[in-house]
């Protein structure tokens, strides 16, 4: 309980984990954990089944409830507060700013070394009453324009109709519009900025000298805030607000922006303060790449959550199958945290029914998986709808992870989306946990000719060859992708028995495969109970939500054997002691092989995992067409107009090697698992033994002798110093 503790969590939340087993962190728990409630962005790359759901929700949710309490008890802040927030010193804004505008710690000086585009900021206050001024003085020359724009503005001042700029160039621009005005300006002038929000009108000087009145404010800009603004491509600026004395003072009747009454703090992109929403809204947005994932992050956060009340924390489930009305009703009486797939997220933020104005945690779990699925423009325009900074003051925070989270996608989103993020990082390269075992047995139907002669009792392939005239004891590559399909069924039942399997998740390509194993597995010994050999139960996306849960939970229950499925659960799943998977056909994407062996060897308990790998090339269905497979028949080639592919695995497993660097170790079809370090001391499922392990038990007991030794010294020399000074009273 204590090293929870230690890592800063508070009691009630230690005491739900405490209750599910969890005594000791995991490593990347113990990495993340305080990163996350310091307020830091994490990227979170860690093995399968290393304990990533619980490093980043535990902080989350603590930080949830510490701010609902905060909120009630009416004060602002929290932690990873930053200065944009409540504090009354006027700055340029760290969190309002383009990418490439680097502000000074102090917040004044401000740089932009881009020469191509322009980046901008505006200030951490602005005023929505009263006249104002500030200055800015360039330091270096370059472009930039200054002047006065609200919060909704871009940063390019001047371009849209909610901010007013006066350019270097000696012109002033609005709406795109850009008017000669005063006269150009460069390194070393000083430039005045005022705003007049009651008359409604904004002006300028230069070094002391009144430039005239550059623009009304429009009809539509009244009562609204506005900040300081600058933009800038390749040049430096220096700020003053009224903090220190001013170049040269403003006219009568204006003040200095950090000495205006009524300063408003900067509360995010276009998104000011409002109140009565702040209770109610979304404090942390989950996104999962699948559904039955969002499930479990969801049911997680409701167990480590159990013992927190006064406030107490509300999550919510947003994915599909689930009533959209029950959901809404859910959000209208307010959510804490909620948890969704992609689609439903999509559908309820564009049409306003998820408010993310509150939002302070966006969390991309299997970030990887959610970029290859092509969710990118949809994690950006989430990301654009949430403010920076949250009403209290405190920064968006980003969190991603994946046990393969080295790939470039995921590095570009992380330098567009996150704010320095910190990596966790514990191997510095996707690898596999050291609990699970994984093995390959090649498929050869040159060599091995026993799908001649299968009788009636044999899989069902999935007619790719069916106009193929496909004749056992032919060579023709058709004929030898027929035999791979049989053969795999029949390596798939011969591994089962080798290992006498209770349980294991078996990966299949296509949702067609899935349900032909299915059938077949049914057809030789299923049923759905546990004394069945080969009962099963089926997870795809064809198959309706609640069919989808019922069998996933049939299987987590133990009440049949196995679980045959796509890669839609490859990623995150976690079923505590399944000791084996066998993947059917490989996944085209190497990711996808780690996240599939990674569903055994869970939680420091064994698992194998065994591929069944084709020799020979297998022509398989790549559906392009508009029916997705539903109804179509044309086995010709992609590139010949049709919907299937030669499927080439020995490929895909040397990608699979190159990216780990390893070679798997084969097995032959007798599916002997080789001699290793393990062998004879472990059972696929259970707990690392005591001789095996390299856990906390294992490294106690090798370290005891050294420990009895010490013991030994230290005794002998108390002892030997005990004497000494006795010896020294008797001669003195
Ligand atoms: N500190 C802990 N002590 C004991 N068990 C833990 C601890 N943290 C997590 N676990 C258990 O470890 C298992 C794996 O955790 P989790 O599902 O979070 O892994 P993951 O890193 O997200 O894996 P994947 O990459 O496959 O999604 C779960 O059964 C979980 O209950």
């Amino acid at each position: 309980m204590a090293a929870f503790l230690e890592l800063g969590m508070i009691e009630e939340v230690v005491q739900s984990v405490e209750e599910m087993d969890w005594l000791l962190p995991t490593d990347v728990q113990h990495e993340a954990i305080p990163l996350i409630l310091g307020g830091g962005d994490v990227l979170m790359a860690a093995e399968t089944g290393s304990g990533k759901t619980g490093a980043f929700s535990l902080p989350i949710i603590q930080i949830v409830q510490e701010t609902k309490k905060m909120r009630r008890e009416g004060k602002g802040g929290g932690r990873g507060k930053v200065g944009g927030g409540g504090a009354k010193t006027v700055k340029l804004n760290q969190f309002d700013r383009g990418d490439q505008f680097a502000v000074a710690p102090d917040g004044l000086l401000c740089q932009c070394r881009e020469h191509r585009v322009w980046h901008g900021s505006r200030s951490t206050h602005g005023i929505s009453s009263g006249k104002s001024y500030f200055e800015a003085t360039v330091t270096d020359e370059g472009l930039c324009r200054i002047g006065w724009s609200t919060s909704r503005a871009t940063h390019e001042l001047g371009k849209d109709n909610l901010g007013f700029g006066f350019g270097g160039t000696g012109k002033k621009s609005f709406s795109s519009q850009f008017d000669n005005y005063g006269e150009p300006f460069g390194k070393d002038d000083t430039i005045g900025c005022c705003i007049d929000t009651d008359g409604g009108n904004v002006s300028f000087s230069k070094n002391g000298k009144n430039l005239g009145k550059a623009f009304d404010i429009p009809k539509h800009l009244h009562g609204d805030t506005f900040f300081a603004a600058v933009t800038l491509k390749n040049a430096e600026m220096k700020f003053n607000f009224g903090d220190t004395p001013f170049n040269n003072p403003p006219q009568a009747g204006y003040c200095a922006l950090s000495k205006a009454g009524g300063l408003v703090p900067f509360q995010s992109c276009g998104m000011e303060s409002r109140p009565g929403k702040r209770e109610g809204s979304v404090m942390a947005l989950i996104m999962e790449p699948a559904r039955e994932l969002a499930q479990q992050t969801h049911e997680n956060i409701s167990r480590f959550k159990r013992h927190l009340t006064s406030p107490g924390v509300r999550e919510l489930l947003l994915v599909g199958g689930d009533s959209a009305k029950d959901q809404m009703r859910a959000l209208q009486e307010g959510v804490d945290i909620v948890t969704g797939t992609p689609g439903r997220l999509d559908d309820f933020i564009s049409t306003g029914k998820l408010d993310l104005s509150g939002v302070r945690f966006l969390v991309l779990d299997e970030a990887d998986g959610l970029l290859s699925s092509g969710y990118g423009n949809l994690i950006t325009k989430i990301y654009n709808q949430i403010p920076k900074v949250t009403p209290e003051g405190a920064r968006l925070q980003m969190i991603v992870c994946s046990a393969t989270l080295h790939n470039v996608e995921v590095k570009k989103l992380a330098n567009k989306l996150m704010h320095f993020p910190t990596w966790v990082d514990l191997k510095g390269l996707d690898s596999v946990p050291e609990t699970v075992h994984h093995v390959v047995c090649h498929v050869n139907p040159v060599t091995d000719t026993a799908w001649y002669n299968l009788g009636r009792i044999r899989v069902e392939t999935d007619g790719v060859h069916a106009g193929d005239n496909v004749k056992p004891g032919s060579r023709s590559a058709e004929c030898l992708s027929e035999g791979v399909k049989l053969l795999k069924a029949e390596y798939l039942v011969r591994a089962i028995r080798k290992h006498k399997m209770d349980q294991a998740i078996v990966f299949c390509r296509t949702k067609l495969d899935c349900d032909n194993i299915e059938r077949y597995l049914m057809k030789i010994g299923g049923g759905s109970k546990m004394v069945n050999e080969f009962s099963c139960v089926c997870l795809h996306s064809d198959r309706r939500p609640q069919e989808r849960k019922d069998n996933l939970l049939a299987f987590k229950n133990g009440e049949v054997r196995f679980l045959v499925c796509t890669d839609v659960a490859a990623r995150g799943i976690d079923i505590t002691g399944v000791p084996f998977v066998v993947n059917v056909t490989l996944s085209d994407d190497k990711q996808n092989y780690i996240h599939r062996i990674g569903r055994v060897g869970r939680a420091a308990r064994m698992g194998l995992a065994i591929s069944i790998v084709a020799t020979v090339k297998e022509k398989v269905w790549y559906h392009k067409c508009p029916s997705r497979g539903k109804s179509c028949h044309n086995t010709d080639l992609l590139e010949n107009g049709g919907c299937t592919i030669w499927y080439d695995e020995r490929q895909y497993l040397s990608d699979i090697e190159e990216h780990l660097g390893v070679t798997i170790p084969q097995v032959d079809n007798s599916f002997d698992v080789p001699v290793n370090e393990f062998d004879g001391k472990i059972t696929y499922g259970e707990r690392r033994g005591k001789s095996t392990g390299t856990g906390f038990q294992y490294h106690t007991a090798q370290l005891a002798p050294s420990r009895d030794q010490l013991m030994k010294m230290e005794k002998l020399a108390q002892s030997n110093f005990l004497r000494l000074q006795t010896t020294q009273t008797w001669f003195s």
